[in-house]
């Protein structure tokens, strides 16, 4: 499990780490500044062939260490002090107001003096023939829009490192990334590698920022969970190590014991949703699943999974009249877990069918597409949600349930999720590039697998099927939600390296998810 941090929560850490606990500020730089030398001299020496054959003579491998007046500038300081130190071309350059600098930032720059280290102050200087540029101009320090003197600097330092296809290093984050929304404050420096200390920023995982991140190390630079505790965390996410925790399969159940599932999904010429969603339910673990659809899908669906009961319904005959939906309810009561919204459509009787589902489910239901568009559209449905229930919006259909456009959505994209899910009670997965799942108790996770693959037809469905199954595994609605969103990603990285990320279909995700559930 790993904890992202905003950075107002860091810089909350760094004082605790140093006021409460007592290392000094000194010694976590140092050791930032460490870390970062460390992988640049690992892309140096193995990343790239070029270097590698230069780092024979180590003079000439020509570093720029661009830094700023803050404490991210004092790490990069270190970092060429150490690279210096070390045999490397390393200059260092100091932008901004010099009376701007901080009491850290004119403690490295004394050091790096006496030890003879190449600093310069003229943006001219800039320009000269890099093989690494290291970014130490902005950290989470950063605070508003780039502008001006600054702007012209990140911009020329994107500039050169495309023209001298210099390897980016980002100390702490990609400068100009706002640290908690993943935002270009103005303009940003895109890097291969950052290098972030002490806990990930959520901004370095959300999406612009995920793209100007490039890969992320966390680096233990001295912060302690005893901090990290005090003070509080953002997100969390889930990597491998996780997946331990999932339900181990009774060697003595039947197929009681592994939960049925009840997918009510599809519309006239729609079996694809129903079908890939009760695939990936059974794929995922589930005991029984039984697909509840119109009568026109019994045969596909028969056909594509006979694995799957299929119980069918004359949409013509679903009305107002509450007798209408009875077979509703019965389906209901037969269920452990149920699906309701893919490919259902939009006609009207949809909303009497939700409606009746929503009334007479007591178990824990994913509701997704069709039944979400239901519910924005009918407001009033929003009164039977339960804590049982899980909303699956895209940010779509996220943007139609809260009634603003997607880019107000993105603008605090965990606040967003967060204050959905804690105004009704439900579980609440935003499906996106990153999405962010949040729980009935205000945790937010931030899910980091899967890749661009995902964003095909009928992985929405998949994902409703793997969160059933997990749920008919016995998994808490918040659990199944995050553990669902992250193997489904997982699964898609894997279709990817067999099928390359243009053509994984949907199916291969749901194949792919038996493997790793
Ligand atoms: N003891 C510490 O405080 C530690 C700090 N660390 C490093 O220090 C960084 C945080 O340092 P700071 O809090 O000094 O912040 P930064 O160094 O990230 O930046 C702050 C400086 O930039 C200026 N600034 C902010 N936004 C601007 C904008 N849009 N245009 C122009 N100037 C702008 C501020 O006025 C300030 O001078 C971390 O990201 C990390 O790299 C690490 O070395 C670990 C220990
Ligand atoms: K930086």
């Amino acid at each position: 499990m790993r904890y992202f941090v905003t950075g107002k929560q860091m810089k909350q850490i760094d004082q605790d780490t140093i006021e409460r606990i007592g290392i000094p500020s000194l010694v976590l730089v140092e050791r930032a500044g460490l870390a970062v030398a460390d992988a640049v001299e690992e892309i140096i020496t193995s990343g790239h062939p070029d270097l590698s054959a230069r780092d024979k003579n180590k003079k000439n491998v020509r570093i720029l260490i661009a830094c700023g007046t803050g404490n991210n500038g004092a790490d990069g300081i270190v970092v060429g002090r150490i690279l210096h130190g070390r045999g490397y071309e390393a200059v260092v350059f100091l932008g901004g107001n010099p009376e701007h600098e901080t009491e850290e930032h004119r403690r490295q720059q004394k050091i790096a003096e006496a030890l003879g280290v190449t600093m310069m102050r003229k943006t001219e200087d800039l320009s000269g023939n890099w093989d690494v540029i290291v970014d130490a101009v902005f950290g989470i320090g950063l605070a508003r829009e780039i502008t001006g003197e600054w702007k012209n600097i990140l911009e020329q330092l994107s500039e050169i490192a495309k023209r001298d296809g210099a390897k980016v290093v980002a100390t702490d984050t990609p400068s100009g990334i706002h640290s908690q929304t993943g935002h270009v404050m103005g303009t940003a420096l895109r890097a291969d590698l950052t290098v972030t200390f002490g806990y990930g920023k959520t901004g370095l995982f959300l999406y612009p920022g995920r793209n100007y991140a490039g890969k992320v190390r966390v680096a233990d630079v001295g912060f302690s969970d005893v901090s990290l505790e005090r003070v509080g965390w953002d997100c969390k996410s889930l990597e491998e190590s996780d997946l331990a925790d999932l339900p181990v399969r009774q060697s003595d159940g039947n197929k009681g014991t592994f939960g049925k599932v009840l997918v009510i999904a599809g519309s006239r010429g729609m079996s694809g949703a129903a079908y890939f969603s009760a695939l990936s339910a059974y794929r995922t673990g589930a005991g029984l699943v039984k697909v509840l659809t119109v009568s026109e899908n019994r045969a596909v669906i028969q056909t594509q999974l006979p694995e799957a009961v299929v119980s069918v319904y004359d949409p013509d005959q679903i009305t107002a009249e509450e007798h209408s939906t009875d077979f509703l309810r019965e389906a209901c009561d037969w269920a452990d877990v149920i699906v309701l919204g893919p490919g259902l459509g939009q006609e009207p009787y949809v909303e009497y069918l939700v409606e009746a589902v929503l009334e007479h489910a007591y178990v824990p239901m994913v509701l997704d597409a069709d039944g979400l568009n239901t519910v924005a559209s009918h407001p009033y449905l929003t009164r039977y949600f339960t804590e049982n229930i899980i909303l699956t919006p895209h940010m779509g259909e996220m943007a139609r349930l809260c009634s603003c456009p997607i880019s107000e959505l993105r603008e605090d994209p965990v606040q967003t999720v967060k204050a959905y899910s804690s105004r009704y009670g439900v579980t609440c997965v935003m499906k996106d590039a990153s999405t962010l799942i949040a729980d009935k108790d205000g945790t937010v996770w931030l899910n980091t697998s899967g890749c661009s693959a995902m964003a095909k037809g009928g992985s929405g469905d998949v994902l409703t099927g793997i969160i059933a199954g997990l749920l008919a595994r016995g998994m808490d609605c918040d659990r199944a939600s995050a553990f669902g969103v992250y193997l489904h990603g997982l699964a898609g990285e894997s279709g990817s390296a067999k099928f390359g990320e243009n053509g994984v279909l949907a199916s291969n995700l749901a194949d792919e998810i038996a493997k790793l559930a």
